[in-house]
């Protein structure tokens, strides 16, 4: 490493006097970028179950409550923060698991500028710190009927450990044998509008007189769980994916026929003559978007569908002797408790003690961040961690964790 530490985060655990008139709680942590300071796990915290933020502008002299967006990390015993790249903070929080120790608060990065827009307020966003990559998303689109939902049924039987569903929220009733949270979250309208509200979804859109939508929390569960998330979207959400920049393999199910389609449709005997016309309606329009769009990589016909399979498991590198990705088992180290965070080049070190009778044990735990990715929205990804056991005899052992 060959550099002294940069600087030490201001640790803050055991109460302060703020100098602003803040009451402190005593878990707070002050961070500067520009002329704001970020005050994180303030007294004023808008949910007693999670962090809260407040942000004091020195050019004003005015305390703001921002609009907090994306997946907050719960209350904690505290935390410490440092900042990154001066658009973002990253918090590593005492006392919890390796997987849920390092936050993100993005500040000024170009996704919450765009939001600041949108919103007319000060927004800040969480996004969850995760080791490795995860594999491309797969969108598959096309009419309703058309065979969609057989096709990912039939690749997540045959391959349960590498494709994980990403399971929508609709206001639409469920269907006969539909379970709630596993085919859809069955929501309320108003609900579901309020969470489109507060930036919840990275696609939504009215199919078919129905609210369908993909929340962000919806992906990044397949994706921490190590599998490949395969979306069932329409058209219209599609498009919402790929200007939103998710990295994904878009595909197209084209039917062979109208008259097919009709048929399928009315063989499921899952919809009222109604909503078949309505569905059959829209699908012209979908069809004609599907192959002329741009959004999509690949247009498939499910005309025959076992060939349509084998089709598209070509498409997902998993047709004749392709090996099968098994999830790589995850490697475990002791939670930091008590800790410290310093930051040298792109490398933070959290300096953990553990004292147990007759052994005081310290564990360095190196986080790389050169190479981090993606960010709110989601996940910020590209975490290289490695764990340095520093027993009282000296350097024990290095161990890779990513
Ligand atoms: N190649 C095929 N040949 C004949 N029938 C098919 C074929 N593919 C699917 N089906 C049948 O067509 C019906 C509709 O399929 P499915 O429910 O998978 O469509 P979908 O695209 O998911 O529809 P939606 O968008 O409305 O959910 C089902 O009854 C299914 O068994
Ligand atoms: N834009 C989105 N479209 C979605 C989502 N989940 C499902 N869908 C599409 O809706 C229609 C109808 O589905 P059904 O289950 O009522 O038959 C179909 O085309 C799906 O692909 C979503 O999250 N966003």
């Amino acid at each position: 490493m060959g550099e002294a530490p940069a600087f030490f985060v201001d640790n803050l655990q055991n109460g302060f006097s703020t100098g602003f008139g803040l009451k402190s709680k005593g878990f707070e942590t002050f961070t500067d970028v520009g002329d704001k300071t970020f005050v994180i796990g303030g007294a004023n915290c808008d949910s007693a179950s999670s962090v809260g933020i407040q942000i004091y502008d020195k050019s004003t002299g005015k305390w703001v409550i921002p609009t907090v967006l994306g997946t907050k990390p719960k209350t904690c015993k505290g935390h410490s923060a440092i900042l990154l790249n001066e658009d973002r903070i990253m918090i590593s929080i005492r006392g919890s698991t390796l997987d849920d120790c390092i936050w993100f608060l993005e500040v000024d990065t170009e996704y919450v500028k765009e939001q600041k827009k949108d919103f007319g307020t000060e927004v800040v966003a969480w996004s969850k710190g995760v080791t490795g990559e995860a594999e491309k998303p797969v969108v598959i689109s096309g009419p309703s009927g058309v065979g969609k939902g057989t096709l990912i049924n039939m690749l997540m039987k045959e391959f349960p450990s590498m494709f994980g569903f990403s399971v929508s929220h609709t206001t639409r009733a469920p269907r006969g044998m539909e379970k709630n949270g596993v085919h859809y979250h069955f929501t309320e309208r108003n609900v579901m509008e309020n969470d489109i509200k507060h930036g919840k979804f990275l696609e939504f859109a009215s199919v078919h007189g129905n609210l369908y939508g993909t929340s962000i929390e919806a992906i990044e569960a397949v994706a921490d769980s190590g599998k490949r998330c395969i979306l069932d979207i329409d058209v219209q959400g599609a498009r919402s994916v790929r200007a939103n920049y998710l990295d994904a393999v878009f595909i197209f199910i084209c039917p062979p026929s109208m008259r097919e389609l009709e048929e399928r449709l009315r063989a499921r005997g899952t919809e009222t003559e109604e909503q078949i016309l309505k569905r059959l309606r829209n699908a012209e329009a979908e069809i004609e978007q599907g192959k002329s769009s741009g959004i999509f990589d690949y247009i498939l016909y499910n005309d025959n569908l076992e060939e349509c399979y084998e089709n598209l498991m070509e498409l997902l590198g998993l047709g004749g002797s392709a090996p099968i990705n098994q999830k790589p088992s995850s490697k475990v180290i002791d939670p930091p408790s008590n800790h410290s965070v310093s930051k040298i080049n792109n490398k933070m070190v959290i300096n953990c003690e553990t004292k147990e009778v007759g052994n005081e044990a310290k564990n360095l735990i190196i986080l790389d961040v050169s190479s981090l990715r993606g960010g709110a929205p989601g996940r910020t990804r590209g975490l290289n961690i490695h764990a340095i056991d520093l027993f009282s005899d000296g350097l024990n052992g290095i161990h890779e964790l990513s």
